[in-house]
């Protein structure tokens, strides 16, 4: 049985990109405001536009944090941001809708998002992605560490140096790797099944324009910065 070290390296690595996790986490808590109250589709939509412009200032200050970053090219860094951005809105919205909550507040939030305006045929897939990755149980630092991979894939669109994207997404796969076989002594493919989700989540977003056009209201508003990041309108 192969002996798992961490390095010092990959100790401060996972230090840095925990810390920077932690640091950005989205101003108001949404899951806090579902559950205070039941809005229109119409406000709704606003909550999901406001919550994802917070969300991608976030995801910017923490994708600065990962080092080298922004070593990268200009033109690559952008890619990389805008090729993650919806998959990193549905990885967080995952590990939102997976903190435990006082007895029964799950149920309200997951009746919330149900009749928030998102069409049927998208609500199953999604929950579908959420109960998979509460059925992972994943760490704090397995959760950063995940984030950080899925915005540093090398074959996002448009991105030209993909060997130099490759270099710091690997060490990230490595350190992940140790810490999912530390974590998880009795699952020797948890790993596997965690790169497995990122495929899932692919999946989902590829849904996310049609989401957000079918979402049950006339007259769908996107500020540009949403524009860009949701290939809407
Ligand atoms: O606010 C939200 N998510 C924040 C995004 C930024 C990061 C923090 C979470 C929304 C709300 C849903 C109900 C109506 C208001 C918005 N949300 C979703 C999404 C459903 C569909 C989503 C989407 C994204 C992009 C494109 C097309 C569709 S996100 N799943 C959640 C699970 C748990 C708590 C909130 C959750």
């Amino acid at each position: 049985k192969e002996k798992v070290e961490i390095t010092k390296e990959q100790k401060a690595l996972t230090k840095v990109i925990v810390e920077a996790y932690n640091r950005h986490q989205i101003p108001q808590d949404v899951a806090k405001k579902l559950l205070q109250d039941q809005y229109s589709v119409e406000e709704n939509f606003l909550l999901l536009t406001e919550m994802a412009t917070s969300q991608v200032q976030v995801i910017v200050e923490f994708t600065k944090s990962i080092p080298g970053f922004l070593s990268l090219d200009h033109e690559d860094q952008i890619a990389l941001l805008k090729g993650s951005a919806v998959e990193a809105m549905f990885l967080r919205s995952a590990q939102v809708f997976s903190k435990k909550m006082p007895n029964g507040h799950n149920g309200i939030l997951e009746e919330r998002i149900r009749k928030s305006g998102i069409s049927e045929e998208f609500i199953t897939p999604m929950f579908n992605f959420y109960k998979s990755i509460i059925g992972l149980h994943m760490s704090l630092e397995e959760q950063a560490l995940l984030t950080a991979i899925t915005i540093l894939t090398p074959d996002r669109p448009y991105v030209k140096d993909h060997q130099a994207v490759e270099k710091l997404q690997e060490p990230m796969l490595d350190v992940l790797r140790k810490v999912c076989v530390l974590q998880h002594p009795q699952e020797p493919q948890y790993f596997a099944r965690l790169l497995g989700r990122l495929t899932e989540l692919r999946t989902l977003t590829h849904y996310h324009a049609e989401m957000l056009t079918s979402w049950r209201m006339n007259d769908h508003k996107f500020t540009p910065l949403l524009c860009e990041i949701w290939d809407v309108q």
